[in-house]
């Protein structure tokens, strides 16, 4: 799809195209038992049914975002993922159709009707968008038109720079794929409108439903072949396979394309992989919308299932054990989703604080040494119930929200390492990013005395951090676990001591300082120029806060 002089195939992401989600055919969804509305440009036309009414089976709309954890969007692409899917599901969760329409109709793109139907693909009830064209020929559209587009309208800047990052990067991608200069790439004449409606409406949609965080379950990627505008194309078809890099997919899970260019660029785009650092997130699913695709369901519901929830960081919390079953211990996939995880935090409640309580695991999206999505809509074994935190975190009423975060946690037990190089190791592992770095003695086999090593770091530096351990130690091999841990906020103060100037750190809970600590490194600086021993100066650091903080109370 690029433009140029020496490279001029016609990029057609068409509604003419025969592709799985193919936008050309008419309904090719098992059954539409409702139609709801459809909505045009210009004059709010209607076409359809019930234009100004909500899709029926849509849950109740709501924006109201809560204070306390944070929205988070699970996309659990059942049967791939595809634009109008996309938009689909998010209707379906309740987005109001009249609102996004209107909103559509402010980029002031021409040309094309909006419709919304309720179908069921394969037992289950979906939300079905369509965007329609009629015969008004269609502008070229390069990426900065497009940008130009969203720019001009009176979307929210947020939804705006969330929709031109998308664009973005589907051009980008395109670009690589064609071998040409980014500029030159086009959004064919029919595809660019099919595109701009639902990426600006997906982003519009999550803008509304203030989703803060969307996790994306790897990516059926389909089998086969996919024909368009320019001939035949492999399955992925290039752009996708370029854009889906570094998210977890999995080839095959049906037949024929399941994730199109525009799907992978907003699910990739706009989200994260659900991987080992996310598993086991405390989750509270409030709604789930399933968005179908164009093509006849075979074995499986032909949607993209979004899970609404809400991230929670204090208080009840509820386990979805994403990849598995509800098993206490199980296997793992070949893709690295665990089974058994989280149905070891619900039986034993020894992980990051969650207690044993009623637990709650959903099991969906596993996948079988096939590589096959095996959880299938109707399949799900879900075994719910409500789990609290144990400990002190269950008085979440009485007690400020603390900040949760992931840690890695890394051990290793070596008896066969010269103890002089622990030192060097432990340097290398913070320049690593390591948090912390522990070490103890331990009697080891043969009545050896060994050393236990744990290293805390964030999960993104685990990799580094891993590095350094196998190339500073002699370690042959480490375990390594997920916990969640709560730290309270911190600032800084700086008092005046006979040695000179000493920070303290403070530890705040709630806005109450809940903790105060000399800086040693500061203590002992100011200990070195004052020619005073370090207690005195961590005493006279205490005293000058607390007269310090009297004084300003009077
Ligand atoms: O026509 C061209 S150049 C074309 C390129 C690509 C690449 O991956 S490159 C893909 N497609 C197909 O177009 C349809 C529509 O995709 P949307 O993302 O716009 O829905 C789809 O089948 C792509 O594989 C066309
Ligand atoms: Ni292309």
């Amino acid at each position: 799809m690029c433009n140029s002089d020496e490279h001029d195939h016609v990029h057609d992401h068409s509604h003419r195209q025969s592709h799985d989600h193919g936008h050309c055919h008419s309904h090719g969804h098992e059954h539409a038992y409702k139609k709801s509305h459809a909505t045009g440009r210009g004059q709010g036309r209607t076409a359809g049914h019930g234009h100004g009414e909500s899709c029926k089976y849509a849950q109740g709309c709501r924006n109201d975002a809560s204070t306390n954890g944070h929205n988070i969007l699970v996309v659990d692409p059942v049967s791939g993922a595809a634009g109008d899917m996309w938009l689909g599901a998010l209707v379906d969760l309740g987005v109001p159709w009249e609102e996004l329409t209107e909103a559509l109709r402010g980029l002031g793109v021409d040309g094309y009707e909006l419709r919304c139907d309720s179908v069921i693909s394969k037992g289950i009830r979906a939300t079905k968008v369509e965007v329609l064209l009629d015969d008004r020929p269609q502008p070229h559209r390069h990426l900065h038109h497009v940008a130009q587009i969203i720019e001009n309208s009176a979307m929210a800047a947020s939804v705006k720079e969330m929709a031109i990052r998308v664009f973005t990067r589907l051009a980008e991608s395109e670009a690589k794929v064609h071998g040409c200069p980014v500029e030159k790439v086009h959004f064919h004449e029919v595809g660019a409108v099919d595109a701009i409606v639902d990426i600006v409406g997906t982003c519009w949609a999550l803008a509304y439903l203030k989703v803060e965080e969307i996790l994306v379950l790897p990516l059926p990627l389909g089998s086969g072949t996919v024909r368009c505008a320019h001939g035949v194309m492999p399955v992925p078809a290039p752009a996708t396979a370029d854009l889906v890099r570094d998210f977890p997919v999995y080839l095959g899970g049906g037949e024929g394309e399941l994730v199109t260019p525009t799907g992978a660029a907003l699910c990739t785009t706009l989200g994260r992989p659900h991987d080992s650092h996310s598993q086991g997130m405390p989750l509270r699913i409030e709604r789930i919308g399933h968005g179908a695709g164009t093509r006849p369901a075979k074995d499986r519901p032909n949607v993209l299932r979004l899970l609404l929830g809400r991230r929670e960081e204090a208080g009840k919390s509820w386990l979805v054990c994403i990849g598995g079953t509800a098993h206490a211990h199980g296997h793992s996939d070949r893709h690295g989703q665990g089974h058994g995880s989280h149905g070891g935090h619900v039986g034993h409640g020894d992980q990051g604080g969650y207690g044993e309580g009623r637990g709650q695991v959903l099991g969906q999206g596993a996948q079988g040494h096939d590589g096959v999505h095996h959880s299938l809509v109707g399949q799900a074994g879900i075994c719910l119930g409500e789990m609290q935190r144990g400990g002190s975190e269950n008085s979440a009423g009485a007690m400020p929200a603390l900040l949760w975060e992931d840690v890695q946690v890394i051990e290793t037990t070596v008896d066969d390492m010269n103890p002089q190089w622990l030192s060097p190791l432990t340097a290398r592992l913070f320049d690593a990013g390591a948090l912390d770095v522990q070490a103890v003695s331990v009697m080891m086999k043969k009545g050896r005395l060994g050393c236990h090593l744990t290293v805390l770091c964030p999960p993104e530096r685990g990799a580094v951090v891993l590095e350094q351990l196998f190339a500073e130690s002699t370690t042959l091999g480490v375990r390594s676990r997920l916990e969640r841990r709560a730290c309270l906020d911190r600032d800084w103060v700086t008092v005046t001591t006979d040695g000179g100037p000493v920070r303290l750190k403070r530890g705040i809970l709630g806005g109450r300082v809940v903790n105060i600590h000399p800086e040693f490194d500061d203590c002992q600086a100011a200990a070195r120029r004052g020619n005073l021993p370090v207690k005195e100066i961590h005493r006279q650091a205490l005293a000058a806060y607390e007269e310090e903080r009297s004084r300003k109370a009077e």
